[in-house]
C-alpha cells in the first residue's frame, strides 16, 4: 500500500507549529525528531524530519511528496513545486534593509551597490525586473549585521516584527514578497499518493476554518432576535432555540475571527446579554 512521504523542518521556526498540525489532523507519530524518519501510527504517512533549506531539493528528486515549509524558500529555490494550502503560520515578508543614514529615494540608489542576502534568487529576479545591477554577498544567518561590518550596502532578509532591522539600524525600503508556511507538493504524484494527500488536504481545511472562527452563544428577548440575527453570520444561518425563560431565546452563531470584536460590539449594541465564545477544534463544511 501506497505510503505519503512528508518532509517537515527538523528544528526551527517551523518546526512545532507543523507538528501541531499534524495531531491536528489527526496524524500520530510515535517517535521523537532524533530519528530523521518517522511513521504514522493510523495514517499512510512517513514524516521526514530535514533543514528547510534542502526540501525544495527533495520534492524536485521525489524523495518527499509533500511538506511544510515558508513560501519564501519555494520561491527562492522550488521551481516547479506547487502549493497544495496556505497554513496561516510563520507569516513574514522578505524585504530589501539599507542603513537608517542612507537617503534612499527609490531602487535605482541600489544601482551597482553590495546586497547581502540569503535569497540570491529571489533578490536577483527582483532586481532584473526593475532593470538594476548589484553584487550579491550570500551570507546564511545574521545577515542584517553585513551593512555594520562594512560587507554590504544594503540586505534582503526575513523581516516580521521589524525588531532585528531596528535593532542594526536598518530600515526597510522594498518589499519583495509575503510568505507564510504552505503546504507544498511534488509534480510526481501517482494516483494513490495523490488519493492520500486529497484525504489530508480535507483535514487541513477543517482545522484551518476552526482556527479561523469563533461558536458564539447569547441570549436576548424575543424582540431583539430579528434585529440580532441581521449581523450575525453562521454556517448556514444562525440557530435560535427558546430559552426556559418565557420571552428570551439563546442564539448560537459561527464567527470569523477577524470580524470578531466588531460582531461582538454590534450585538451588545443590539441587545445581546450573556454572550460566550468558545474555540472551535474543526469545522466540516
Ligand atoms: N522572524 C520570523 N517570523 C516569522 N516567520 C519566520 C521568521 N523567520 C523565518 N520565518 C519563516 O520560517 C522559516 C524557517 O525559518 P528558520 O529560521 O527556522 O529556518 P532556516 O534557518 O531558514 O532554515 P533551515 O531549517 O534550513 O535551517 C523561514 O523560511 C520563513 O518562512
Ligand atoms: O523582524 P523580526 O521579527 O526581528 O524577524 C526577522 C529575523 O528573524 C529571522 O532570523 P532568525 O531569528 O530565524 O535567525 P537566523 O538568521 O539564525 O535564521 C530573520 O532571518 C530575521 O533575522
Ligand atoms: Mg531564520
Amino acid at each position: 500500500m501506497s505510503v505519503l512521504r512528508i518532509a517537515v523542518q527538523k528544528s526551527g521556526r517551523l518546526h512545532d507549529e507543523s507538528m501541531e498540525l499534524l495531531k491536528d489532523i489527526g496524524i500520530s507519530i510515535d517517535n521523537g525528531i532524533d530519528q530523521l524518519k518517522a511513521s504514522a501510527r493510523n495514517f499512510p504517512v512517513e514524516v521526514f524530519y530535514l533543514r528547510n533549506g534542502d526540501i525544495p531539493q527533495y520534492l524536485k528528486d521525489g524523495v518527499v511528496d509533500a511538506a511544510i515549509i515558508g513560501e519564501n524558500v519555494l520561491i527562492e529555490k522550488g521551481e516547479g513545486i506547487n502549493v497544495a494550502e496556505k497554513l496561516g503560520f510563520s507569516s513574514c515578508r522578505v524585504c530589501i534593509a539599507v542603513p537608517k543614514t542612507m537617503e534612499y529615494k527609490s531602487i535605482k540608489d541600489l544601482d551597482g551597490k553590495r546586497i547581502a542576502t540569503s535569497y540570491p534568487h529571489t533578490v536577483q529576479m527582483y532586481l532584473e525586473e526593475q532593470g538594476i545591477k548589484a553584487n550579491l554577498h550570500i551570507i546564511n544567518g545574521s545577515v542584517e549585521i553585513a551593512p555594520n561590518i562594512g560587507l554590504a550596502d544594503a540586505i534582503c532578509d526575513i523581516v516580521s516584527s521589524g525588531s532585528t532591522l531596528f535593532k542594526n539600524n536598518l530600515k526597510e525600503v522594498e518589499m519583495i514578497l509575503k510568505s507564510e508556511a504552505v503546504l507544498a507538493v511534488s509534480p510526481i504524484l501517482d494516483e494513490e499518493k495523490q488519493a492520500i494527500l486529497d484525504k489530508i488536504q480535507f483535514r487541513i481545511k477543517s482545522v484551518l476554518k476552526g482556527r479561523n472562527s469563533k461558536y458564539v452563544l447569547l441570549n436576548a428577548p424575543n424582540d431583539k432576535v430579528n434585529d440580532i440575527i441581521s449581523v450575525l453570520p453562521g454556517m448556514k444561518s444562525p440557530t435560535v432555540l427558546p430559552l426556559a425563560e418565557e420571552g428570551w431565546s439563546s442564539i448560537h452563531s459561527v464567527i470569523s475571527k477577524n470580524q470578531f470584536w466588531d460582531v461582538i460590539d454590534d450585538l451588545k449594541a443590539r441587545g445581546a446579554q450573556g454572550i460566550l465564545v468558545c474555540p472551535i477544534e474543526k469545522m466540516v463544511l
